[in-house]
């Protein structure tokens, strides 16, 4: 199969292109047409004119951020670079798994095409190669503040270009400097500008960020869908999501929601329920939670995208007026904005899911269904206790996920001697929000369960209020899930609906 390329410096990315990139379902090529190679190295170009009138760059003949006004003399200026990467080597936590590292590498590949930030094709070429040939820096998770942009981490994004430090290798990793003379790769010589400019900038919690988005949509699609599987087995009302009624408060993302409902659940006459005209909030009101996610996803998307398009490091070129433009633009305080909030939508999520849930296995609400769904008649009733557990688990996860939303921008340290005294943690609220999805999809796949199984006990005792598009659904279901009947350890289960549910197959 040949994959699509996706052209670094021809056009913008888009959120998608980043996701694509980090499931090697597309190509990273750079344009090959020789104005864009020339409009980069105009760049370098830049840097060495300056350099050569006036012998004063800072970050390539002064010291780093607060000891910018250390000098750095000419002939110790293209060793800097190096020192630069060297001790920012420090990470620590978990490693970037090959997912989150590729939109890494895509995500900085794309700033540094904008030919702002002084460097040399070469660089965009050898970044390219590293995409391309699936190359990829071992990077530990800890140790960014999201301003002054991702350093220590992005450090082994340049090390790894220069030869040093490892790549990862199945559960392994070995050494960056093998796996680049195995490919025909030379080791890059950093210019004086170079670490600096890839370092800079918000690369990580951008990529992050991106792959986030996606799942988060996924997730608000896939979270309707359950819940129209948990109104039917619930008994519940399909009038909530009436037509009227969600002009009458029109917020699009809700609208959207309810209407999907709609087209998923019949609302008929006879499925008015007469007895109880007003089922509980988890149900009645899963547009305006779910509504909510909806509504942000394009907001933050154009935040995203934005981001991901710019030139984000410092200082930054203007090739036409000749100038090097001093500034912030590693500060990632509207990456950090967008995950903090992201994962508070996308824990209500798991806390709706979670109450859906408690509903459903509890004979006092779930109106007729046996408790915790166990499908055991006659006397085996007695032993089998269904989804219990599989409730407490849900539970479980949902608490964690709420437990994360606390806001990272707030925690804000002065670091760096004081330069760095206002940053923005956008790293750590992206890895939140990443970890908030982890444990919402997993409260997701445990819903699976029950609505599969809550649908087929309903229907041993009424029709299923579905439409074709929500029969169609509860098929693929049943297709994956099967009824339980005696207790059955479900990790197994679990796991195949959270590979499904990552990979958007359901
Ligand atoms: N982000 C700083 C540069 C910097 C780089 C490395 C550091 O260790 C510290 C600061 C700036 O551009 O102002």
């Amino acid at each position: 199969m040949t994959l699509p390329d996706i052209v670094f410096g021809a056009r913008d990315l888009t959120l998608d292109d980043v996701i694509a990139l980090s499931r090697r379902a597309a190509h990273a090529t750079l344009d090959p047409d020789p104005a864009f190679a020339a409009h980069i190295d105009a760049g370098a170009a830049l840097i060495d004119r300056l350099l050569a009138a006036d012998g004063v760059v800072y970050g390539v003949t002064t010291g780093y951020g607060d000891s910018c006004t250390t000098a750095v003399s000419a002939d110790l200026a293209w060793e800097l670079p190096r020192h630069l990467y060297t001790y920012h080597g420090c990470g620590l936590g978990r490693v970037f798994d090959v997912t989150e590292t590729r939109a890494i590498l895509a995500t900085r590949l794309a700033s540094l095409a904008r030919g702002q930030s002084g460097v040399s094709f070469a660089l965009l070429r050898q970044l390219q190669q590293l995409l391309a040939h699936d190359l990829l820096p071992r990077i530990p998770a800890e140790g960014s503040v999201g301003a002054s942009g991702d350093l220590t981490p992005l450090s082994y994004v340049v090390a790894v270009l220069c030869g040093e430090r490892d790549i990862l290798a199945g559960d392994s990793t070995r050494p960056a400097a093998d796996a680049l003379a195995e490919h025909g790769l030379v080791p890059h010589t950093l210019r004086p500008k170079e670490a600096l400019a890839i370092m800079n900038g918000t690369a990580v919690m951008t990529a992050l960020a991106c792959l986030a988005w996606g799942r988060a949509a996924e997730l608000s699609r896939l979270a309707t869908h359950i819940t129209a599987l948990a109104v039917a087995a619930c008994g519940g009302n399909p009038h909530h999501f009436d037509a009227t009624l969600f002009d009458a408060k029109p917020h699009p993302g809700q609208q959207r929601v309810a209407a999907q409902l709609r087209d998923l659940l019949r609302d008929t006459e006879s499925a008015r329920n007469d007895h109880r005209l007003q089922d509980r909030y988890s149900l009645r009101c899963a547009p305006h939670v779910l509504g909510v996610l909806d509504d942000a996803l394009p907001f933050l998307r154009d935040t995203l995208e934005r981001e991901l398009n710019s030139a984000n490091d410092n200082p930054l070129v203007d090739v036409a007026s000749g100038r090097v433009l001093h500034g912030g633009h590693f500060y990632g305080g509207h990456v950090a904005f967008a995950m903090d909030s992201l994962k508070t939508l996308v824990a209500n999520v798991a806390d709706l899911l979670d109450r859906q849930l408690a509903l459903l296995v509890d004979t006092r609400y779930n109106h007729g269904l046996p408790a915790n769904l166990s499908g055991a008649t006659g006397e085996r009733a007695a032993i089998n206790h269904g989804l219990k557990a599989l409730q407490i688990g849900a539970s479980a996860w949902a608490a964690e996920a709420l437990k994360l939303t606390m806001p990272a921008s707030v925690f804000s340290r002065s670091t760096e001697c004081h330069n760095q005294d206002k940053v923005s943690m956008g790293t750590i609220a992206a890895r939140d929000a990443l970890r908030v999805l982890e444990l919402t999809e997993q409260v997701a796949a445990a819903l699976l369960i029950a609505v599969r199984q809550g649908c087929a006990l309903r229907e041993r005792l009424s029709p299923l209020p579905l439409t074709a598009a929500g029969a169609a659904f509860r098929a693929r279901l049943d297709a994956v899930i099967p009824p339980i009947e005696e207790d059955m350890a479900l990790e197994p289960l679990l796991r195949v609906l959270l590979g499904l549910i990552r990979e958007g197959e359901l």
